[in-house]
């Protein structure tokens, strides 16, 4: 067998509709312009990959769906990693993790000691939704906002992104906010993720891997108590929250145990009108939807990509080469399932109305 370099490996982290997906679908064609081979495991919490729909058919992709590689489906993560190796010899790997993920479970699973010849691990780069950021600094407590304080202290490098929906005033604050829980990673301000993608090769070295055994303690987060993460490559130690070790795999909580998914798949086409009047209303605690929807009133085979992120909604015009199902994934915490359906429900039943 001729040995190979050990393929690098970059993580995309940060919270919920953040711009994980924005960044990576630039990351791509940057490789691939450079006539490189890249290559995608992508972790969604639903049981469909709709930001998989983003990534061109060219790209070896492995999808991990249903679970968080955080924690639920974390030991596969290695092996996942392997097989993708093995089979496509990628240039370069992209672990774009949901957005409920702690990186720092992630890199447990990145730097397994039986994956070191195979498999490099170069940076964890988060993009953080600077305005959900800001919003949840003002409340300045709640489950989410630790995890986003988890994501961006894990990082080697931070995009702040979502710059356009920001005033300039605030941009300063969320800055300083950000550099106190990381004083190290470099940041990049920036709207839909443009960043100069060098930023992927400049980073060669810059999470040493543990030397043997996995070494699991050097990088492992207390998360629920708002603890800082012990990093390798950045162990700042916080007023009062030194490096720590944590406590045994099984009494580990994880911050995103209170966020829930509910995917909704239609049976027929919806009116457009209705369902953006649907998603206006959602309540708060649902904050990251999106979808690959069919209305009726559009014209003929019509269909959309829907993203909804922190109240902000989009609609792309599709044009898959597969059949692909009419269908909506609700993301957020302690929300009606129930109601919800009821609901999206109610708009295939008001369309079959209007029909008659
Ligand atoms: N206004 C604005 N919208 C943005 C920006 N960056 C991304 N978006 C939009 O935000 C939505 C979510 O972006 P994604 O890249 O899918 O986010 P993500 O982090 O991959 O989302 P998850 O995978 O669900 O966690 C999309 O509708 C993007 O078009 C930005 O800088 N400004």
């Amino acid at each position: 067998m001729t040995m190979r370099e050990a393929v690098p490996v970059h993580i995309l982290s940060g919270f919920l509709g953040s711009g994980k997906t924005t960044l990576l679908t630039q990351a791509l064609d940057y490789y691939k312009l450079k006539g490189l081979k890249p290559a995608v495991l992508m972790n969604e919490l639903g049981d469909v990959n709709l930001d998989g729909m983003m990534v061109e058919d060219d790209v070896p992709m492995t999808e991990m769906l249903s679970g968080c590689i955080c924690c639920t489906i974390r030991g596969d993560l290695g092996l996942e990693l392997r097989d993708l190796i093995r089979e496509h010899q990628p240039d370069v790997i992209f672990v774009e993790c949901t957005g409920a993920a702690n990186p720092i479970e992630i890199l447990d699973g990145v730097t397994d000691a039986s994956l070191l010849t195979e498999l490099e691990l170069r940076s964890v780069v988060t993009v953080v939704d600077a305005v959900q950021l800001h919003e949840r600094h003002q409340k300045g407590t709640g489950k989410t906002y630790r995890l986003m304080q988890d994501q961006i202290r894990c990082a080697t490098h931070l995009i702040l992104n979502k710059m356009d929906l920001i005033e300039p005033s605030d941009l300063v604050k969320i800055e300083q906010l950000v550099r106190e829980w990381n004083p190290v990673a470099p940041i990049t301000v920036t709207v839909h993720c443009q960043v100069d993608l060098s930023l992927f090769e400049r980073s060669a070295g810059s999470v040493p891997i543990p030397e043997s055994g996995g070494q699991k303690e050097a990088h492992v987060c207390s998360h629920e108590d708002g603890d800082a993460c012990s990093h390798p490559s950045h162990q700042h130690g916080h007023a009062g929250h030194e490096g720590h070790e944590h406590a045994a795999e099984g009494e580990k909580h994880h911050s995103h145990d209170h966020v829930m998914v509910y995917t909704h798949y239609f049976d027929n086409p919806i009116d457009s009108e209705q369902f953006e009047a649907l998603v206006g209303r959602l309540p708060e605690e649902i904050y990251r939807a999106k979808g690959i929807l069919k209305f009726s009133d559009t014209g003929s085979d019509s269909l959309f990509l829907f993203q909804y992120a922190y109240r902000e909604m989009d609609f792309v015009k599709i044009t898959p080469k597969e059949n692909v199902p009419n269908v909506a994934v609700f993301i957020g915490e302690h929300f009606s399932k129930e109601r919800l359906a009821a609901d999206l429900a109610a708009l295939e039943l008001s369309e079959g109305v209007q029909k008659d």
